[in-house]
């Protein structure tokens, strides 16, 4: 089966107009029995993005990556990886290409009582492909690069979670890669060794590595993430550059006034042309002290509305304006308005 590329981007607005992209799937899936693990789901990873592949547990990241790494095969759908195919069925495979692909998906298993450096030479000593001249100084380059060179010679067990962490991304490195692809690399690390890696992670990236990171935590992904694709119960729901997600958030107003005004505020922002208006009461104070009388909050996006226009109007229509914010949405607030729920937003 072959697919024109613009099939590769529905549901998504990243694109790869000039067949670049490191990862591309086309309407990749995966069942389990009856479960639609994996949805027909287009990815595009776009060179020198550190891509952000979030979502909820169990919304089918783990999943996904395993195909892209042809550790287990997909029920339909097709994997490119750097240009060359991975899966599909009735195709002419090529994963000779996972040698310019670094991956942690479980992190290797290290010897606790082996020092970092004899862990890293153990597997490459059990690499066939690896050349035993340039061991040595492959695995020195790898520590080095995750910053772990001072730290070579000591025991796994005594090295703190974000070492541990940073010496199973150097087990990735052993040889030099294109794309990485890391399946929630900070999953289980207390805040020090979360930071670490995304430092890591960006320092890689500014290599011209390309770098696939799953994540469940939202605050991680803005951090360290070029790019963002949202998985939501098997389906990629949005994929895009996160200036773009950002971009396409629109600001609201959020009004305080008397509860018995609340509905002519309302009036008065729908008449404006804003989006429309939701009013809460419980949202601060219920009483507001200068005028001893129940408080009411009136928000609704401003759309095209003149932020100048709205107090004047307000106060034209003998609304008594208590408290008056310009709220910018949160990229929380986006991800709920595509997937209906939240994401944790911190470790
Ligand atoms: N080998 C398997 N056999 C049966 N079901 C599976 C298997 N692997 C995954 N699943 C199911 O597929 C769904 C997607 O799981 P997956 O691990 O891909 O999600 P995830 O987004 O990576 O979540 P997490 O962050 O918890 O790992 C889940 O409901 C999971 O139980």
């Amino acid at each position: 089966m072959t697919l024109e590329l613009s099939d590769a981007v529905v549901g998504g607005a990243t694109t790869d107009p000039d067949n670049s992209a490191p990862v591309v799937t086309r309407r990749l899936t995966k069942r389990f029995g009856h479960q639609v693990a994996v949805n027909e789901v287009d990815l595009v990873v776009p060179a020198g993005s550190v891509y952000g592949f979030l979502g909820p547990n169990g919304s089918g990241k783990t999943t996904t990556i395993r195909m892209l790494l042809g550790l287990i095969g997909p029920s339909a759908g097709e994997v490119d990886l750097l240009g060359a195919p991975m899966a599909g069925a009735g195709r002419r495979l090529d994963v000779s290409v996972l040698r310019r692909v670094g991956a942690l998906v479980e992190g290797p298993a290290f010897h606790p009582y082996l020092s970092g450096r004899a862990n890293l030479n153990r597997l490459e000593a059990a690499d066939p492909y690896a050349d035993p001249h340039t061991s040595a100084r492959r695995v020195d380059t790898a520590l080095d690069r995750v910053g772990l060179l001072n730290a070579a010679r000591k025991r796994y067990r005594a090295y703190s979670l974000g070492m541990r962490q940073r010496l199973a991304i150097a087990s990735a490195l052993l040889v030099p890669r294109d794309l990485l692809v890391l399946d929630e690399p900070t999953n289980g690390l207390d805040p020090q060794g979360t930071r670490e890696v995304r430092h890591l992670v960006t320092d890689l990236a500014a290599d011209g590595t390309t770098v696939l990171v799953s994540s469940h935590l939202l605050s991680e992904v803005e951090q360290m993430c070029s790019h963002v694709g949202v998985m939501y119960e098997g389906r990629l729901v949005t994929q895009q550059p996160l200036t773009e997600l950002r971009a396409g958030t629109e600001p609201a107003v959020r009004l305080r006034t008397t509860s018995g005004a609340a509905p002519d505020a309302a009036a008065v922002l729908s008449c404006l042309g804003t989006g429309e208006p939701a009013i809460a009461s419980g949202v601060g104070p219920a009483v507001d002290a200068s005028t001893d009388t129940e408080v009411a909050t009136v928000t609704a996006s401003l759309r095209e509305v003149a932020l100048a226009a709205v107090v004047p109007a307000l106060v034209a229509a003998d609304v008594p304006v208590l408290g008056f914010e310009i709220v910018e949405p949160s990229l929380e607030d986006v991800f709920v308005g595509l997937t209906g729920e939240g994401f944790e937003i911190s470790g």
